[in-house]
């Protein structure tokens, strides 16, 4: 059976099985760095839920996992500001190592937001682990230390990335067409 995202691609631009190869790479990477520390991954929803699960997989060290839910102020036209919290983590992160995922960083406001509230909850350390990175679209600069790709400023959609909630469900990542959004 077709899946139904493909009428709506222009084309697939990472395919299940590159994703595969770098979630991997980054797995190993990551169980290095964090050998011997305590270490939290909190895993941003919903976009990343797919790139989460299976990169907790090729992660080889003990780890907890948990799960935020953000929304960052002015949604389009993105702002400074705060972020918005829907859904909080369950564990106390004063002491361990935050390892935060996300599907992927555009304009950079929700992750930069994101860094000032958690700073303030005492973790060991914070770093952030996205997927994609669209570097044209940056409008501040955020330290991310594991990027799986940097991606040119298209939309696209699949492997836990949506649009209008839809797509999410794709096993590879695709260009958007723009007669969907236009
Ligand atoms: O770098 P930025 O310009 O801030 O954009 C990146 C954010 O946008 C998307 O979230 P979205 O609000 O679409 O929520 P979702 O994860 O539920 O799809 C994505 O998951 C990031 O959180
Ligand atoms: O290209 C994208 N796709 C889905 N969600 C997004 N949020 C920012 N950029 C994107």
């Amino acid at each position: 059976m077709q899946h139904y995202v493909e009428r709506d691609i222009e084309k697939i631009l990472l395919s299940k099985e590159e994703i595969a190869i770098r979630v991997k790479e980054l797995g190993e990477q990551i169980s290095k760095d964090y050998e011997g520390k305590d270490l939290i991954a909190v895993g941003i929803l919903r976009g990343s839920v797919v790139f989460f699960s299976d990169l907790m997989r090729e992660i080889k060290i003990p780890m907890e996992i948990d799960f935020m839910a953000v929304s960052s102020y002015g949604q389009g036209s993105k702002s400074t500001g705060s972020v918005r919290i829907k859904y909080d983590m369950q564990e106390d992160i004063r002491g361990k190592h935050l390892l935060i995922i996300e599907d992927i960083i555009d304009s950079g406001w929700t992750l930069h937001n994101l860094l000032e509230q958690l700073r303030g909850r005492k973790p060991e350390s914070i770093e952030l682990c996205c997927l994609l990175n669209k570097p044209d679209r940056r409008e501040v600069e955020v330290p991310v230390k594991y990027i799986g790709f940097d991606i040119p400023d298209e939309f696209v959609v699949g492997y836990g990335l949506d649009y209008a909630s839809k797509y999410r469900n794709y096993e590879h990542v695709g260009i958007l067409k723009r007669s969907v959004y236009e």
